[in-house]
């Protein structure tokens, strides 16, 4: 599928002044914040568009990327949406992001946050495989998923910076068992190499339109998907 067609992806991202959801943090940077990005599943350039943007839609989705801060959010989203890395010195995401929304002040963002969780359809939940806590606090992110976003929410979980094989203290079994646990779609990426973030959106995007078209005898399996693609492409379980 072509990302570039099919589905549009815009993102913003943004930083609570507050802690992870425990208040713990991730231990390599104080903060956390959930990222946003908008996906819009382009079907026909008829009909008006629900975003502001002069382009047209048949259904929008919106998507949000949540996790510690550092976990590589920002990095993630650019690499899908620009196809590129952000190198060079880590800049937390401040409110949020400007290419989509405005900021709100870091004061009211937990709230903002909170109030962006109720209309997502979708939430990839990233843990850094490098940091421990940010692993270790993916359940209070659970917890806070589960208390404010919607109950049929698409949720996917995401160990990010799987290139970074030396630094790296969550193995993929760990992430398997906990998403297993929980019932979760599970996924390690590397915003760095681009492992699987073009698998990861393009997954979440058909599950989303295979919802949307409400089709009950067609039931879409995300990590079944997953796991074929990446069987197909001999890519990409580092
Ligand atoms: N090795 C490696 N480093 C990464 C990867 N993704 C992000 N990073 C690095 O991790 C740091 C944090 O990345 P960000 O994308 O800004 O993290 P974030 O989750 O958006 O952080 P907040 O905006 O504070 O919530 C940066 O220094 C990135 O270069 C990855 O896949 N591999
Ligand atoms: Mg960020």
């Amino acid at each position: 599928m072509s990302r570039k067609k099919a589905v549009k992806g815009k993102a913003a991202t943004s930083s609570p002044s507050a802690g992870s959801p425990t208040g713990k943090g991730t231990g390599k940077a104080a903060k956390s914040s959930p990222g946003i990005v908008q996906m819009n599943g382009v079907v026909h350039p008829s009909r008006p568009s629900i975003s502001n943007s002069s382009e047209f839609y048949d259904i929008a989705f919106k998507v949000m990327l949540v996790g510690d801060s550092g976990v590589g959010k920002t990095c993630l989203l650019v690499r899908f949406k620009d196809g590129a890395f952000l190198a060079g010195s880590f800049i937390s995401t401040v409110g949020i992001d400007f290419r989509i929304w405005d900021t709100a002040g870091q004061e009211r963002f937990r709230s903002v946050t909170h109030a962006y969780y109720r209309d997502a359809h979708a939430l990839l939940l990233l843990y850094d495989v490098t940091n421990k806590s940010s692993f270790d606090n993916i359940q209070a992110w659970l917890t806070e998923i589960h208390e404010y976003a919607q109950q049929d929410v698409v949720l996917m979980l995401l160990g990010n910076k799987a290139d970074a094989t030396h630094e790296r203290v969550v193995k993929r079994e760990d992430g398997e068992r906990l998403a297993k646990e929980f019932g979760v779609p599970f996924m390690e990426t590397s915003a760095r190499s681009g492992l699987n973030v073009e698998l990861a959106f393009t997954a979440v995007a058909k599950e989303l339109k295979h919802r949307s078209m409400k089709d009950p005898s067609e039931k879409f399996k995300l990590q079944e998907y997953v796991n074929k693609e990446m069987k197909s492409t001999g890519c990409c379980r580092s």
